[in-house]
């Protein structure tokens, strides 16, 4: 009404000057301010904006009547977000807040770079005046987080690799990614629960101790070793993992990676909060050039450690097919200053024998846990059962549970292998128990006819790998020699305890 009376009776500079002096001396009066958050600031995008419209989306308090849907390619799920013009309200830290999203027509079309778009859209943020600081302060730090959380909780997990060698992608990349979808949870995963909340915990201090991190002087990163037969669950540990934190995985082909270089550059292209995985690092190239070295002068493991780490212990091409990954270069990729390029990085290693690994991987600081993946435990079996069978605790009769809780230990049987009768039998839950109970008997009695199971079972998981190995690397196996690191090995082995 004003505005048309001011329209009508005084000239357009007049009117423009009262408008605003109107408008001052109603914000004066007023104990709100505004914030605008334009979608294109200039001609860059804001980010905050979108930040902001993810935010909004994950609000619990949606009291919209009107709202649209997204769902981002490659994404499963659905976002909501404020339709046009609507308004929304937000409490931060017992503060109320009001959001609008005004979405205007575009009157003229200015040159621009790039076409902008015919409307304009905006957020505007209402606040109380005596507000001001503490939104300024870290509301919007708040909401930017936020997104970023969602965003990556909203995106699929991806799995990348570099089995394409060292070429790069049409994008200059040399990670191959494709979605990542293993099933594998914390809650399916048959290990003790103590060390599993252990485990969890770890990660989950982790994922939120950016402020520890930078308060001590660390670089952002955390690195597991897992170790243990096969078919104990090392794998499924990392797909855990990565389902628990969020975070994609990088699975890092060591034999196809030919310099210390090429291993940098890998590390250089792969993108924060993310576990970056060697797995069979026993089988890795950097130590079977380690050993046609030390074989070659007989040099002992703290003799050739440094020459190692200098990185002057490569054997080089040639007879490696041109391979010359050393272990200085690995340790430098996970702890040297490239390895905190980006952060919140995860770093696991898996390995089917501890004992071989060089004791310069292993020291403290390198690998931060070393974690034990057992053969199947009592308390493992009960997760298995349950998550197999469906059986929770005291479905199951007594005299079986006590059956089984002897003879399991004795038994030495991986999880895989449980899960396996189990899965044959699921369909009668009373013949996969009794199933189970004869196949844990036979293992059992096995190991004592053949005199000590643990001679035994080594003999069996030699074979086992063996054969893994022989599938990996058709050529030239992992054969690995005894003396290389029987130096290190105690010492090593006390440090585990
Ligand atoms: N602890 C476990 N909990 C649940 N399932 C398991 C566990 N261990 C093994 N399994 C099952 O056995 C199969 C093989 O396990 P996985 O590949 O994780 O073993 P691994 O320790 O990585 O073996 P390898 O040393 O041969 O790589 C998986 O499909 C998984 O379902
Ligand atoms: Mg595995």
């Amino acid at each position: 009404f004003c505005q048309s009376i001011l329209h009508t009776v005084f000239p357009p500079e007049l009117r423009f000057a009262s408008i605003k002096l109107f408008n001052r001396i109603f914000h004066w009066f007023s104990s709100y301010c505004y914030f605008d958050i334009t979608e294109i600031d200039g001609v860059n995008t804001n980010e905050l904006y979108n930040a902001v419209q993810l935010y909004l989306s994950s609000s619990v308090s949606i009291t919209g009547s009107r709202l649209s849907l997204t769902r981002a390619l490659n994404s499963s799920a659905i976002t909501f977000g404020l339709s046009n013009n609507d308004v929304i309200v937000d409490s931060y830290k017992g503060v109320a807040v009001l959001w609008e999203h005004v979405v205007t027509q575009r009157q003229s079309q200015t040159f621009s770079w790039r076409p902008l778009p015919e409307e304009k859209r905006g957020f505007t943020l209402r606040i109380k005046k005596k507000d001001k600081s503490l939104i300024l302060e870290s509301y919007l730090d708040y909401i930017m987080e936020t997104a970023n959380e969602i965003r990556r909780k909203n995106q699929d997990r991806l799995l990348y690799t570099n089995s394409r060698g060292g070429s790069l992608d049409s994008r200059g990349h040399p990670w191959e990614s494709v979605p990542f979808k293993h099933p594998s949870t914390f809650e399916t995963l048959a290990m003790d629960p103590a060390k599993k909340t252990d485990i969890k915990d770890d990660l989950q201090d982790f994922a939120n101790g950016q402020s520890f991190y930078q308060k001590t002087g660390r670089a952002w990163k955390r690195g597991y070793l897992l170790y243990g037969p096969p078919g104990t669950g090392k794998s499924s540990m990392i797909a855990a993992m990565a389902n628990y934190l969020g975070y994609d995985i990088y699975d890092l082909e060591l034999t196809e990676v030919h310099t210390n270089s090429e291993l940098r550059k890998l590390l250089m292209k792969t993108s924060s909060k993310s576990i970056i995985v060697i797995e069979d690092i026993d089988c890795s190239i950097n130590l079977t050039n380690r050993k046609k070295n030390n074989t070659s002068n007989q040099a002992m493991s703290n003799q050739y450690e440094p020459e190692m780490r200098s990185g002057s212990g490569s054997v080089g091409g040639g007879e490696d097919g041109g391979n010359s990954i050393t272990l200085s270069g690995l340790l430098n990729f996970t702890d040297g200053l490239w390895s905190c390029c980006g952060s919140e990085r995860i770093f696991v290693f898996t390995t089917n024998h501890i004992e071989k690994l060089d004791p310069a991987l292993l020291r403290s600081g390198r690998m931060d846990m070393h974690i034990f993946m057992s053969y199947c435990s009592f308390p493992a079996l009960k997760i298995l059962l349950k998550n197999y069978l469906g059986f929770d605790e005291g479905d199951l009769d007594e005299e079986d549970l006590k059956e089984l809780e002897e003879v399991i230990v004795k038994a030495e049987m991986t999880p895989a292998d449980i899960s396996e009768v189990l899965i044959k039998n699921r369909r009668d839950k009373k013949k996969a128990v009794r199933e189970l109970v004869e196949a844990l008997k036979n293992r059992a009695e096995r190991s004592r006819i053949n005199g000590g199971s643990r001679e035994k079972n080594s003999n069996d998981v030699e074979e086992e790998e063996q054969e893994k190995r022989a599938l990996e690397n058709p050529e030239e196996g992992c054969e690995f020699e005894e003396e290389t690191c029987k130096k290190g090995e105690d010492e090593e082995d006390e440090k585990i305890k």
